[in-house]
């Protein structure tokens, strides 16, 4: 497959289903390498079986030798055993075992997430970290805002997290990384420290002391460098190494690099005043239905609108819906953003029992007309999967993805959480101070542009990275085409 092709690439990180297709492969692997060990313990325990049965008084000297053969049962117990015994232990021994297993480990590994792969959960990793300013030493023992999980970060695990910290630049946070790692490998000798973690600690040395002669003399050449750093680090111990690594970040941090939180950031971490002017009220009105269920409206704000709907969608629906689904798409963080993959999708695209109940709901919600544009749309949200602040509305845009405009803009949308969220992944509109917990069973509307259908930029929104949980939704935007004889609301006109 084309490593470039970011569409059709698998990638599991991105969804919590993915992560659990991740979680049967380890184990299917672990079955197999258990398997096989014991397979080859077995042989070697045969072996020395053998071994025992081989074992005969030692023959020193010629005149020993020729005495020990001249018995006849010695001489026919030689030949025998040369002929008879010799080929089958020959043949046990080249014997291929574990095929089986050999095989399946293959295939599971070959169908292992990739570097790609590896780097997006880094960067959800990092993304977390940083939108809600969490700390590393929290981190590693498992606390992740005042949430304590019976988690804790492996020397592996922050040494990994602190060596990508560093290829991004973040030398600060590579230093906690660092620091945390050495903590958990606080008694750590060479010895007790396995090869799998030298290998990586010694990458990591190695890309640090580049970096550092890299500065020293900018003229060098890659191949100079590599070589400079070869002899340098040729006979480091594991402490030349920590030496190393912490005392040239440290060197590299620099202080007045504190930006500001960003709104998405300060909306993630709950830091939003207070509203308090707002109501919660039922709507009866939009039609007749609603005189004997009217929807509990909860007001999220007035100009622009927004408004929240309890208890939109059942249990028992979110198990449908997810029934809907055969194989998703990668999301991407906004639109025309090839970067980052940050969610799976799937579009109902051929109307269902489900779509048809979940668009007569959101007429019965807004008063809008959908049969025009019946599609919906769901996502799934895995752990550090987050939306970049963006207007849903096209504008400009609108040419390309809908070419004879028989639709017109996205005048309103509707998200409906379908997921079970604890922690992240609310929904955040920065310039209005508004975020919106994503509790499952709630939809969240409002209107991106006012009524003579111009754009409202106050309606710029992000959703926050989802820290636990699996995050689903179901999407729906509205088109300022179908509904130009159905007035939901009093006109809202663009304030000059
Ligand atoms: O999931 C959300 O809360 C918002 C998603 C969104 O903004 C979008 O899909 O355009
Ligand atoms: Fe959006």
């Amino acid at each position: 497959t084309d490593p470039n092709d970011l569409f059709n690439r698998k990638y599991y990180s991105s969804s919590v289903l993915g992560l659990v297709k991740l979680l049967k492969m380890e184990q299917a692997f672990m079955e197999n390498f258990s398997m096989y060990a014991n397979i080859l313990q077995e042989k070697v325990d045969n072996l020395n079986i053998f071994l025992d049965a081989l074992k005969r008084p030692n023959h020193i000297t010629h005149n020993e030798r020729e005495k020990f053969v001249s018995n006849p049962l010695n001489a026919f117990g030689l030949i025998r055993r040369l002929n008879q015994d010799w080929p089958k232990l020959q043949n046990y021994t080249q014997k291929p075992l574990g095929l089986v297993q050999l095989t399946a480990m293959q295939d599971i590994v070959s169908a292992a997430p990739e570097s790609f792969d590896m780097n997006e959960k880094l960067k959800a990793m990092h993304r977390i970290e940083t939108t809600y300013d969490l700390q590393p030493k929290d981190i590693a023992k498992g606390l992740l805002q005042r949430t304590e999980f019976n988690y804790n970060l492996s020397f592996r695990d922050c040494l990994s997290l602190a060596h990508h910290k560093f290829e991004i630049g973040e030398f600060k946070r590579s230093l906690l990384w660092f620091r945390e790692a050495l903590k958990l490998n606080a008694d750590g000798s060479l010895d007790t420290m396995n090869r799998l973690q030298q290998i990586e600690l010694k990458g990591f040395a190695t890309a640090v002391a580049k970096r550092s002669i890299y500065l020293s003399n900018q003229a060098l050449t890659n191949e100079t460098i590599d070589n400079m750093v070869n002899s340098q680090l040729q006979d480091a111990k594991q402490m030349d190494l920590e030496q190393l690594i912490s005392s040239e970040l440290k060197q590299w941090i620099n202080d007045d690099s504190t930006t500001p939180p960003t709104g998405h950031n300060l909306g993630c971490q709950g830091l939003f005043p207070k509203k308090s002017n707002l109501v919660c009220r039922y709507n009866s009105s939009t039609n007749a239905f609603l005189q004997l269920a009217p929807l509990k409206m909860e007001e999220v704000s007035r100009d622009p609108y927004i408004v929240l709907f309890h208890e939109m969608i059942s249990d028992k629906e979110i198990e449908e819906m997810k029934g809907e689904i055969t194989e998703m798409e990668n999301g991407w963080t906004s639109l025309g953003d090839s970067k980052e993959i940050v969610s799976r999708v799937y579009w109902i695209r051929k109307e269902s029992s489900f779509s048809k109940r979940i668009n007569q709901r959101i007429s019965d919600m807004t008063g809008f007309k959908l049969e025009e544009f019946p599609a919906i749309q769901l996502a799934n949200f895995g752990v550090g999967g987050y939306f970049k602040p963006h207007y849903d509305y096209y504008t400009d845009r609108l040419k390309e993805v809908d070419v004879n405009n028989t639709l017109g803009d996205r005048i309103g949308s509707i998200i409906f959480y379908a997921g079970e969220v604890s922690q992240g992944g609310q929904t955040v509109f920065p310039d209005l101070k508004v975020a919106v917990e994503p509790k499952k069973g709630n939809a969240l509307f409002w209107f991106n542009a006012f009524d003579d259908s111009s754009p409202d930029p106050r309606t710029l929104h992000s959703v926050c990275p989802v820290i636990v949980g699996s995050r689903w939704t179901i999407t729906k935007w509205l088109h300022y085409a179908p509904q130009l004889f159905v007035k939901p609301c009093s006109p809202r006109f663009h304030k000059k």
